[in-house]
């Protein structure tokens, strides 16, 4: 038996522990900061249910052959607790969430090499605790090597695509300038399909190529047709429509995952010289609109 614990039942960690609670093979426990009764996911494919054990205290977390880390970004120093009484020698503990920083963010929480970052393309949201709905099919890629096919492994019987990538950094900055768009819906709470004009675009062009150019000082292959594709969802996007968990997130009043998504872009961009007036802006602007959600 394999034994998993998933640190932080939210949209993707509720929909995860779903899955992987349906294969007798592997042991689900989810640590919680608030206690609930149970999960339901609907999914493309049907309601899943499962009765995880469910931690809220971690004196009674044991050590498990996985951790899968699924909180916000800013969340990563609250983990501590929890990591300290579910990670020994042998565990390896999964990074599952947005940006490009899943290494360095927890890096002094557990030693690196048992680090597998986790790239998830699957929108989700949770409408309760325990209750959530995954909207689309979900995608996860992680570095070649055993930590990441192990972990891709964990998924093989759930309809959760799972692979293992040679060249994992692209993987990371395809996923992170496709949602940089994502800024512009999430400040002006508006989608802007339907207000779409030259100096809008000029905006959302900016911002996504700023990321793209960044991703590749970093050393990622970013395709021209990406770019084209998040210019081209932000202007074809429908009035009232989500942009995504950033977006849902302002919109619920919740923190926001700031640096991670864009802040990041202006940050490793004077890292290597490249200016980023864009996401410069609009990071100051969301930062600056008052709210006790934004983290940095
Ligand atoms: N939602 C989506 O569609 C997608 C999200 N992502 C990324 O995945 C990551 C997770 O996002 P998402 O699931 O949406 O976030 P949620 O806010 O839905 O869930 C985060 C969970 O972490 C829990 N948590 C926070 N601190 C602790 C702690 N100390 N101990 C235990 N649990 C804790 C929260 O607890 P509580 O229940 O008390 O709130 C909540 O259950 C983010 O980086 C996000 O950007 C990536 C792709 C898609
Ligand atoms: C856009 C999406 C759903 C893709 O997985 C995402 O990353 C998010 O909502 O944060």
């Amino acid at each position: 038996m394999t034994t998993i614990a998933i640190i932080g039942p939210g949209a993707i960690g509720g929909t995860l522990a779903a899955w992987l609670a349906q294969d007798p093979a592997l042991a689900v426990t989810v640590c919680a900061r608030t206690p609930f009764d149970g999960l339901r996911v609907e999914t493309p494919e049907g309601v899943i249910t499962a009765q995880p054990d469910i931690l809220s205290d971690p004196s009674q977390a044991q050590v498990v052959d996985w951790v899968l880390v699924c909180t916000k970004t800013y969340d990563a120093e609250a983990t501590r607790p929890w990591l300290e009484g579910l990670a020994g020698p042998q565990t390896r503990v999964a990074i599952v969430q947005n940006g490009v920083e899943h290494v360095q963010l927890f890096a002094h929480l557990v030693p690196a090499q048992t680090i597998v970052p986790v790239m998830i393309n699957l929108p989700a949201v949770r409408n309760a605790p325990g209750q959530i709905v995954q909207h689309r099919h979900g995608i996860i890629a992680v570095p070649a090597g055993p930590n990441g096919e192990a972990f891709a492994a964990l998924f093989d019987k759930t309809e959760i695509e799972a692979t293992a990538h040679e060249d994992f950094t692209s993987q990371l900055w395809i996923k992170l300038t496709t949602n940089s768009q994502s800024i512009v819906p999430t400040l002006t709470l508006r989608a802007p399909g339907p207000v779409w004009n030259e100096a809008l675009e000029n905006i959302v062009r900016g911002v996504v190529e700023e990321c793209a150019a960044v991703g590749r000082a970093e050393g990622a292959t970013i395709p021209q047709s990406v770019i084209d594709a998040a210019i081209a969802a932000s202007m074809t996007m429908r009035e009232g429509a989500v942009s995504g968990s950033f977006h849902a997130d302002r919109l619920a009043g919740h923190r926001l995952e700031v640096d991670a998504r864009n802040g990041v872009i202006v940050r490793l961009g004077r890292k290597h010289g490249i200016p980023t007036p864009m996401n410069g802006v609009l990071v100051t602007l969301l930062e600056a609109s008052g709210s006790p959600w934004i983290s940095k």
